[in-house]
């Protein structure tokens, strides 16, 4: 009975373990505790047919191997999305800090999803600067040249004049109507920590359009290219189409 309360307990550890684990309950094991989990128990038998003397019945052995696997997906996957949302915070920085590439051409998404960001230093520097508050006296809106020479640094991002204004636009391809709230969510976070908000577009379920541009100076200030960096630098990765976003 020992054995089969063993048996059983290790069986309903893995899914009730993982499953506070991505409730946020409790931290993810160390690793070795899961290669451990893992490991068959070696002194016990495997058994063919009705329990021998001593043995398992293989139909246990095979429902404790599925169960461990599956507890090794769920882990796995929680390691996947606590590295993706690390680097969207910044708790994890770019595996390999590059150049801005010039992308055109190529399947700028590549790049994202597989660096998890795209940064150049000096965009790097753009996304670690907080915005001001728009209603301050101090802030005016900068020239055409000023905002070309900036937009070098928020790469994808284009200029664009609506009704006189100057604002910051770009376009993405994301792969579903879902994903693309689920981009907002992303950026209103952002937004909101910074006190500077986008315009957000979702047309035809899967185009994401976002323009920024300071409203109360009817222009375009540094706050937008922050914002606009910062946005940048989020791990877009299973969010973005696999086929368009390339940079026309
Ligand atoms: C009082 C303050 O100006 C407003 O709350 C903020 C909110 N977010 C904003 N966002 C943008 N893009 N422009 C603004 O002028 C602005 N103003």
């Amino acid at each position: 009975m020992i054995r089969a309360a063993t048996v059983q307990a290790r069986l309903l550890l893995p899914r009730s373990y993982a499953s506070q684990v991505s409730m946020g309950k409790i931290d993810p094991p160390p690793w070795e505790h899961i290669i451990e989990h893992l490991r068959p128990a070696a002194d016990v038998p495997l058994s063919v047919g009705r329990a021998g003397k001593g043995g398992v019945p293989l139909a246990s052995r095979l429902r404790e191997a599925f169960a461990s696997w599956v507890w090794a997906m769920k882990v796995y996957g929680l390691f996947r999305s606590y590295v993706s949302s690390s680097l969207t915070n910044g708790i994890v920085s770019c595996p390999t800090p590059f150049h801005q590439m010039d992308t055109r051409g190529q399947d700028e998404n590549k790049v994202l999803t597989a660096r998890g960001c795209h940064t150049s230093p000096e965009s790097q520097e753009l996304a670690d600067k907080s915005c001001v508050p728009c209603s301050s006296k101090d802030l005016h809106p900068m020239s055409e040249d000023s905002a070309k020479k900036l937009l070098e640094q928020v790469n994808g991002w284009e200029l664009t004049t609506e009704g006189g204004i100057l604002k910051l636009h770009r376009a993405w391809k994301v792969k579903n109507f879902l994903k693309g709230l689920e981009f907002f969510q992303l950026v209103a976070a952002i937004a909101e920590a910074e006190g500077h908000h986008p315009d957000l577009h979702l047309v035809g379920w899967n185009n994401v359009k976002i323009d920024v541009w300071t409203h109360s100076v009817r222009g375009l200030t540094d706050n937008d290219f922050i914002l606009a960096a910062k946005i940048n630098h989020l791990n877009l990765e299973g969010i973005l189409s696999k086929r368009a976003n390339v940079q026309k």
